[in-house]
């Protein structure tokens, strides 16, 4: 299987290294001039096996293309070359939910490249520890199960253990869920709440997951996985997290750099406009969505979280 990973971004480069531990790896970015070691994940030198590469079409031979862009520029950049695309088979690494077109990185692959085989590649795991070679288990999911296995073979390492499935609605959303969720962490310890309110807001934020993913075709199982439940847990605890710093940010009343990839500011807004749709009550999304776009201050979303009617569990 010949593997190219499309986007050199931080969680592109860490794949291409820990793949290069099995044998060539092309990475493609679009700015692919900084040489041996990309900005984007200081300290990690890339090792000879991978070819870094800004020429789409020579890049894109390969019969294996790994997508790690982020899921709001996946769909344009899908249209914009499918037909290079179409007919590989084309796994996504992406954690979000197209805002335009309301849909998960499968079906915006699906759409583009009808022909393509699908995958997704998510679970627990950051680049900076894929780079260095830290044990990390992830989940593979694919419809295809001939294919499903031949992927968890070749993508898997003596360090990335890789367990199949066949619910991809369920591993993608899983990976876009948990994002929203840890925006709602980083916002309550960034506001000095505590940790007794973060293991709320994760585990009523897990319940708002379980629930819109259900409605969205997935199993319940899939989001009790390492796509969902052990993402959520790692992206809610850590400092590591982007998602969970940008809610600090937001929390504490401090700065955040704007060009940093936060995938749960959009999916956020996304989710909420899917649960309207769907008649499904996210309180936790919606609150995430107000206030990643400053609509709402944090003592306000606070107060509207735990002033609605009691219920039960
Ligand atoms: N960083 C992680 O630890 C990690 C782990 C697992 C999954 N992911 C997921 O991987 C995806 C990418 O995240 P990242 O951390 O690599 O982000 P990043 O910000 O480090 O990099 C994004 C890359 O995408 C490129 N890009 C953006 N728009 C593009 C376009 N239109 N055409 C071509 N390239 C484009 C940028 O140039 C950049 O190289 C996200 O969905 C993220 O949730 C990240
Ligand atoms: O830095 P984040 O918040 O995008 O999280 C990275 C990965 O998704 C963690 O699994």
């Amino acid at each position: 299987m010949s593997i190219t990973v499309l986007g050199a971004g931080a969680f592109g480069t860490a794949l291409a290294v820990a793949l290069a531990t099995r044998g060539p790896v092309t990475l493609w970015g679009r700015n692919a001039g900084w040489g041996r070691e990309n900005p984007r994940l200081p300290g990690v030198t890339l090792p000879d096996a991978v070819t870094v590469t800004g020429d789409l079409p020579q890049a894109a031979r390969a019969d294996t293309l790994l997508l790690a862009l982020p899921a709001q520029k996946l769909g344009v950049f899908l249209a914009d070359h499918a037909a290079l695309l179409d007919g590989k088979t084309l796994v996504s690494t992406a954690k979000g939910i197209d805002l335009d077109r309301l849909t998960g990185p499968s079906r915006l692959i699906a759409t583009a490249c009808p022909a393509a085989t699908v995958a997704v590649l998510t679970g627990p795991s950051f680049a900076a520890d894929i780079a260095r070679g830290l044990p990390t288990a992830l989940t593979l999911a694919c419809t295809d199960p001939i294919r499903s296995k031949a992927l968890q073979q070749a993508l898997s390492t003596p360090v990335l253990r890789l367990y199949r499935s066949s619910d991809v609605t369920g591993a993608e959303l899983g990976g876009a869920l948990k994002n929203v969720i840890a925006i709602a962490a980083g916002t309550v310890i960034g506001a000095g709440l505590g940790d007794s309110a973060r293991a709320a807001i994760i585990t009523r934020g897990f319940a708002e997951m379980t629930r819109l993913s259900a409605r969205l075709g997935a199993q319940p199982e899939t989001l009790a996985g390492l796509s969902g439940l052990g993402d959520l847990m790692l992206t809610c605890s850590s400092v590591q997290s982007r998602n969970f710093r940008f809610g600090h940010a937001i929390g504490s009343g401090t700065d955040f750099d704007a060009s940093t990839t936060v995938e749960g500011a959009a999916t956020a807004r996304a989710v909420t406009r899917l649960a309207a749709d769907l008649g499904e009550d996210l309180p936790i999304a919606a609150m995430v969505a107000s206030l990643a776009q400053g609509e709402v201050s944090v003592e306000n979303a606070m107060e509207h979280l735990m002033n609605r009617p009691l219920k039960e569990e």
